[in-house]
């Protein structure tokens, strides 16, 4: 069977970075082949006009597809399977599919459409990423616009216009395999570190949390995170019907008013390689290396490493401290090392990892 073609589901209220994620995302695709869907939101969108002027030669208009608006558990049939089923059909399939959801629309009903038969024996969802107005959440608005957000759900009746934003923005965090903080360059850095903090705490485990500003995060770090989100729906549950009353606890009352325009190291990326020689017990090794990722919150690892006795090389794959692992290829004429690429928050502590991992 052909290995499933991975999706990427983007979630966040309107306003919160989504295109600009995207947009970001294909102009440094490294030639990925990225499908877009689109569920896009009546006059107020124009995010299928702004994606389809990219211009980049691997994002054509043909790569662009649009859903209708509505509720994804009420459309699924008539509209998702067969856009799904189009992008699947073609000669030159995608890479990977990226969706990016109105942002009202609870990501969770759209995930579980992954399931319906037509679709789950192609596609997976390789992750949900939920894009977070940095500044709107810090201040208790979670969205930049909140009349603008309003707007839009008054204009789709399939959305209950009741719940308040506050248990959406919670369920958009409960489905989240990847949180991204962005507009992190509106907050002061310890804004931003408390607000990753509090979204990591009040996450699912394993649940990555990123700072970004224009949602600049490298497709490394963005795609491929293989976390078949379809196929464990109960643990990211909607939540509705908490009661709130956290507002108290919610913000630092002594934010400052004026913004800081730091500079941005605090939310760029970094990537860099360590090599070492043999290793000798595979298992202990892939232990060791979640281990490490844990204590220095790295969001990828990968590369390959020689083990004593074995003509083949063991690839590493790691998302998070999910580590795996399978003898790819024989080393051939290739010298025996062993080389892994950490990509991280800037700020790695190499010394200490590099050690670690020659350990
Ligand atoms: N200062 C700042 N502005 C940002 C950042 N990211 C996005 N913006 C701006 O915020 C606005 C909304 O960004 P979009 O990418 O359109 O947001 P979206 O989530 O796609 O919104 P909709 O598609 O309308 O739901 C745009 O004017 C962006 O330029 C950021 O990191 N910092």
């Amino acid at each position: 069977m052909p290995a499933k073609i991975p999706a990427t589901v983007i979630t966040g209220f309107l306003g919160a970075g989504k295109t600009t994620l995207i947009r970001h995302m294909l102009e440094n695709a490294k030639g990925k082949r990225i499908a877009l869907i689109i569920n896009e939101f009546g006059d107020l969108g124009v995010d299928g006009d702004i994606l389809k002027g990219c211009g980049d030669e691997t994002c054509t208009e043909d790569d662009i597809m649009e859903l209708s608006n509505g509720c994804i558990c009420c459309t699924v049939a008539d509209d998702f399977v067969p856009t799904i089923e189009k992008l699947l059909a073609r000669e030159n399939k995608p890479d990977h599919i990226v969706i990016e959801t109105s942002g009202l629309a609870l990501p969770q009903p759209l995930i579980r459409a992954f399931n319906w038969p037509e679709i789950s024996t192609q596609v997976t969802v390789d992750g949900v990423v939920t894009v977070v107005d940095g500044k709107a959440v810090t201040e208790g608005r979670f969205a930049h616009n909140v009349a603008a957000v309003d707007a839009q759900r008054k204009l789709d009746e399939n959305l209950d216009h009741e719940t308040p934003l506050s248990e959406l923005f919670e369920d958009q965090i409960a489905c989240a395999d990847m949180i991204v903080v962005n507009k992190s360059d509106l907050l002061s850095p310890d804004e931003v570190d408390a607000l990753a903090a509090k979204l990591k705490s009040e996450s699912r485990k394993g649940v990555q949390v990123v700072k970004s500003t224009m949602g600049a995060l490298p497709v490394d770090v963005l795609l491929g995170q293989g976390n078949s989100a379809e196929g464990d729906m109960d643990a990211r549950h909607e939540v509705h019907h908490h009661h709130h009353d956290h507002d108290d606890d919610h913000h630092d009352d002594h934010h400052e008013d004026d913004h800081h325009h730091h500079d941005h190291d605090h939310d760029a990326f970094e990537s860099f390689v360590v090599e070492r020689g043999e290793i000798t017990d595979a298992a202990a090794f892939a232990e060791q290396v979640a281990d490490i990722i844990r204590a220095h919150d790295i969001l990828r690892l990968k590369g390959f490493a020689a083990v004593t006795g074995k003509p083949m090389r063991l690839t590493l794959q790691a998302v998070g401290p999910r580590v795996d692992t399978y003898f790819d290829k024989p080393f051939g004429s290739d010298p025996r090392i062993t080389r892994l690429v950490v990509i991280g928050q800037a700020g790695l502590d190499h010394t200490a990892i590099e050690t670690a991992l020659k350990a």
